[in-house]
């Protein structure tokens, strides 16, 4: 393909991304990512320029915000934003988390939204995407606080989702506590018992494995990353960012794998534990994390050895694999340059679109085996996927089953990933191949379904 036609192709629906999306530049990002790696792809299949089938991805079939008042422990009265990117339901109702976090912003659930839609697509179950959440921040409110907000919260968003419509979950800043105070107010409601959240508790409709789900996967595909070059976790020294739900299981499976896991971090610093974290100390950070909700620093306080980095970010510690697990831009293009030259050969992505695009680059340049979140943290949705499932069928699989299931999901994505990625000297840019691979799927569905 000529190259000055697909740099044109990207250029042009760029501009007029950016034209439509004004003042969003997470959105643009992502969008920038996934028209890279697929204009050479559209150009060769003309059928989805004539149809606009990127043109219609790009546009959300539905934005609700709305507005979500609450009273705080003083009695005064908060007012706080709600919003649900309704993406795409091509392959299957509308399906992602709720972040609760002060950054949250349409921007960002727009970067999150369409990466789901691509991300549920390569897991191959029939799951549409979505996003949602608010710029509620959980930190240092009270459980009681924390209810009342998340039931204001549902009692608008009841209306806008449903078993078959819409199946939001968990992300930054909700977890079990907020899945279980948002469906109990639902349930309320709609007056019905069902599987309209997914991630819910283990005796009321949770699927085993899906608290560890997402960080289990992100180990499972750095795993068969590094089997593409007869590499193992054994042995290897893993560098982690973030220290909530996907750090923590990504630390557990690297340390069943046989793998030294170092840092954590949270938003004001990272620990360096040169021992490595093993299974008891992680106890206690699952411990201080999810119930004292403390900070990581209190980690270096009660371990031996262990240095705390205020205000830091954990990629100049020497490290054979990184696993980003935090948040979106955390790993920057300076920080890819220090990993590589400190000799790390993998990085998998935990956290939704971590690196910066010139990370990325850094990566591809070195030959680095990179797996984007898409699809390296797809295990995640992919175990929602079997809540629902469950839920639908009123069983509920063992932990062994749905393991197994998770492994062969993530297996899967990589082989998908494998054959749309491969480029001369055989390296494998999984970034166009989950592109693509995601892509591709959505885009069939949209066209047997007419211009809707
Ligand atoms: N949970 C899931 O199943 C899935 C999550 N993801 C992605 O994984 C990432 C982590 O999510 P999850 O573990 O669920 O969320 P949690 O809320 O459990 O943990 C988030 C962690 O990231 C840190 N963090 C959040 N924002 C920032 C920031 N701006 N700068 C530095 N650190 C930050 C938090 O620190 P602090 O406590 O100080 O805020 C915390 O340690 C996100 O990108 C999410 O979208 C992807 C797929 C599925
Ligand atoms: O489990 C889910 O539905 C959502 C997971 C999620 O938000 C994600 O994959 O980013």
């Amino acid at each position: 393909m000529n190259d000055s036609r697909v740099l044109k192709y990207v250029e042009d629906f760029m501009a007029n991304v950016k034209a439509k999306n004004p003042n969003e530049p997470e959105f643009h990002q992502a969008v920038y990512e996934v028209v890279d790696s697929l204009a050479a792809f559209i150009l060769e299949n003309p059928v989805f320029i004539k149809n606009k089938i990127l043109e219609r991805m790009t546009e959300p079939e539905r934005i609700i915000s709305f507005r979500v008042p609450w009273i705080d422990d003083q009695g005064e009265i908060q007012i706080n934003r709600g919003y649900r990117v309704q993406m795409n339901s091509a392959i299957g109702p509308y399906k992602g988390g709720l972040r609760f976090h002060p950054s949250v912003n349409q921007s960002i659930l727009k970067f999150l939204a369409f990466e789901q839609v691509l991300k549920n697509s390569l897991t191959s179950l029939p799951m549409g995407g979505g996003k949602g959440g608010s710029d509620f921040n959980p930190k240092g409110k009270s459980d009681q606080e924390v209810m009342k907000f998340c039931q204001s919260f549902v009692t608008e968003l009841e209306r806008h989702v449903g078993p078959n419509t819409d199946i939001p979950a968990g992300d930054i800043g909700v977890g079990g506590r907020e899945i279980g105070y948002i469906f109990g107010q639902y349930k309320r409601l709609s007056n019905a018992f069902q599987g309209t959240f997914t991630g819910k508790g283990l005796e009321w409709g949770g699927s085993p494995l899906r608290p560890e789900a997402t960080g289990y996967g992100a180990v499972y595909f750095a795993q068969e990353m590094l089997a593409t070059r007869g590499e193992k976790i054994n042995g290897k020294t893993v560098v982690i960012s973030g220290s909530g739900n996907v750090a923590q299981y990504a630390v557990e499976k690297v340390l069943q794998l046989g793998g030294k896991p170092v840092t954590l971090s949270d938003s004001n610093g990272y620990i360096y534990d040169p021992n490595g974290i093993d299974q008891e100390k992680l106890e206690y950070v699952k411990l201080l994390k999810n119930a004292i909700r403390g900070r990581i620093r209190e980690y270096a306080e009660k371990y031996p050895d262990v240095e705390y980095y205020e205000d830091e970010t954990p990629w100049k510690v020497k490290c054979d694999i990184a696993i980003p697990a935090a948040t979106q831009n955390e790993l920057n293009g300076e920080d890819a340059q220090t990993l590589v030259e400190n000799g790390c050969i993998c990085v998998s992505e935990g956290a939704n679109m971590p690196s910066t695009p010139e990370a990325i680059d850094i990566f591809h340049k070195n030959k680095i085996l990179f797996g984007p979140g898409k699809a390296a943290n797809a295990g995640g949705v992919a175990v929602s996927g079997l809540e629902m499932t469950q839920n639908s069928i009123r069983l509920t699989w063992t932990r062994e089953e749905v393991d197994q299931k998770l492994k062969s999901i993530m297996k899967n994505i990589h082989a998908t990933c494998v054959k749309y990625g491969r480029e001369e000297g055989n390296y494998i840019n999984y970034v166009k191949g989950a592109n693509i691979s995601g892509f591709i799927k959505v885009a069939n569905a949209m066209l047997a379904q007419g211009v809707v």
